[in-house]
């Protein structure tokens, strides 16, 4: 059995309304992906073959909403384990008749350790992490060495990874940890980590980010 004690969340129970639950009942047979720890065919899931976008704790989905529609061409994985968020998300989902997203209601480690292929993804986008800032909690931060690894080895060659954060500390934590890891490098397309590239958009959690008078980070990097 795989034993990973260390998780960058804690799952906060019984904040799960009707109408969350009947976005369960009415769409996750459409949307969702059971968890179930076996390589998924996601040609099969997605009922074509397109390049493959991950975005990991899509929080309310706001983004995905937005990228599924401007960007067609791809299919997009969300994962994330607030399970009200996913609800909302496939509300928006199915009220847009969108179709080239799915859904895990899971731990996205889990997900790319086992049910995504090496070298499956073109792209995975990861906006803003928990930050975890007390000095005992950092380690619970996902953006770590071994994450940046088991990323790199699911994207494919040329392929790329997005952080975004508006937290000083963790900012400079994901540059370090950039910087050393052997199979990233920055995008020359997308070097300058003051300016948010075109795709992603700016969501309520950032906004609530820059009244506090937060900057934000974009680290833009591609696969070796
Ligand atoms: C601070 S929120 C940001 C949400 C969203 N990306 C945004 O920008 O509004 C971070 C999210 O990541 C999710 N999360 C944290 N660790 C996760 C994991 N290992 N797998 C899936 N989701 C995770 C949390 O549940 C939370 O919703």
């Amino acid at each position: 059995m795989h034993n990973r004690p260390i998780r960058s969340f804690v799952l906060r129970q019984g904040r799960f309304t009707p109408a969350q639950q009947r976005a369960f009942d009415e769409h996750w047979s459409r949307y969702g992906l059971d968890y179930d720890g076996r390589r998924r065919d996601f040609t099969a899931a997605f009922g074509r073959a397109a390049p493959l976008v991950l975005e990991i704790g899509f929080g309310n989905g706001e983004q995905l909403l937005h990228s599924s529609q401007a960007e067609p061409a791809r299919d997009f994985i969300g994962v994330e384990v607030h399970r009200p968020g996913v609800g909302r998300l496939m509300n928006g989902l199915a009220g847009a008749d969108l179709g080239n997203v799915r859904l895990y209601a899971h731990d996205a480690v889990e997900v790319l350790e086992n049910e995504i292929a090496p070298g499956a993804l073109a792209e995975v986008r990861i906006y803003f992490p928990d930050p975890w800032h007390k000095k005992r909690h950092n380690k619970r931060r996902l953006v770590q060495p071994g994450f940046l690894d088991l990323l790199a080895s699911r994207v494919v060659s040329g392929g790329r990874l997005h952080l975004a954060t508006d937290w000083a500390d963790y900012a400079e934590h994901m540059q370090d940890v950039l910087a050393r890891a052997p199979l990233w490098r920055p995008d020359p397309d997308h070097a300058s980590s003051a300016e948010r590239p075109p795709w992603r958009i700016e969501t309520h959690f950032e906004r609530r980010g820059l009244r506090l008078g937060h900057r934000v980070w974009d680290f833009v990097h591609a696969r070796l």
